[in-house]
C-alpha cells in the first residue's frame, strides 16, 4: 500500500515538470520572466538585502511563474474546446493573459519598494 503511494507521488511530480517543461518550451514570455527574476535576485545579491525583502522577492517572482504556468492551461483548454474562433474564447485567453499582468505589475512595484532606496544610494544621491 505505501509502495503504491510513493508510485504515485513521483508519477505526479514527474507529470508537473512535464508541464512545466511543456510551458518553458512553448511560452517565450516565461523565459523572459525568468531572466528578468534571476536579474532581479543578482541585484538582491548585490545590494545585499536583507531577508525578509528576498522572501518578498521570491513571493513575487513566484507569483508571475505561476499565473504564467496557469495561463498557459487556460490557453490549452480554450483551444482545446474551441479551436474556432469565438469571442467567449477570445475573452478567456485575455483574462487569463490580465491574470498575468497583475503579477507582474505587482512585481514591479514590490521591485521598486525594495530596490529604489539603495540604488539612488548607490548612484550618489
Ligand atoms: N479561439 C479564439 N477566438 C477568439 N479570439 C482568440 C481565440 N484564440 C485567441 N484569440 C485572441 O488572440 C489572443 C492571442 O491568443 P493566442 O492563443 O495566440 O495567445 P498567445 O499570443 O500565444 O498568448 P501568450 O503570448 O500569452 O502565449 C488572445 O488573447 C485572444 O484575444
Amino acid at each position: 500500500m505505501e509502495k503504491i503511494h510513493y508510485r504515485g507521488f513521483w508519477r505526479s511530480l514527474n507529470q508537473a515538470w512535464r508541464g512545466l517543461h511543456y510551458v518553458w518550451k512553448t511560452e517565450g514570455h516565461m523565459q523572459f520572466h525568468a531572466f528578468a527574476g534571476v536579474l532581479v535576485l543578482a541585484g538582491a545579491w548585490w545590494f545585499r538585502l536583507a531577508r525578509w525583502e528576498w522572501l518578498l522577492l521570491f513571493y513575487a517572482i513566484g507569483s508571475v511563474f505561476l499565473s504564467e504556468v496557469l495561463n498557459t492551461a487556460v490557453e490549452l483548454v480554450v483551444d482545446l474546446v474551441q479551436p474556432n474562433f469565438h469571442p467567449l474564447a477570445g475573452m478567456a485567453k485575455d483574462v487569463a493573459a490580465g491574470a498575468v499582468l497583475v503579477t507582474v505589475i505587482q512585481a514591479v512595484i514590490i521591485g521598486i519598494g525594495l530596490f529604489w532606496l539603495p540604488m539612488w544610494r548607490w548612484i550618489g544621491g
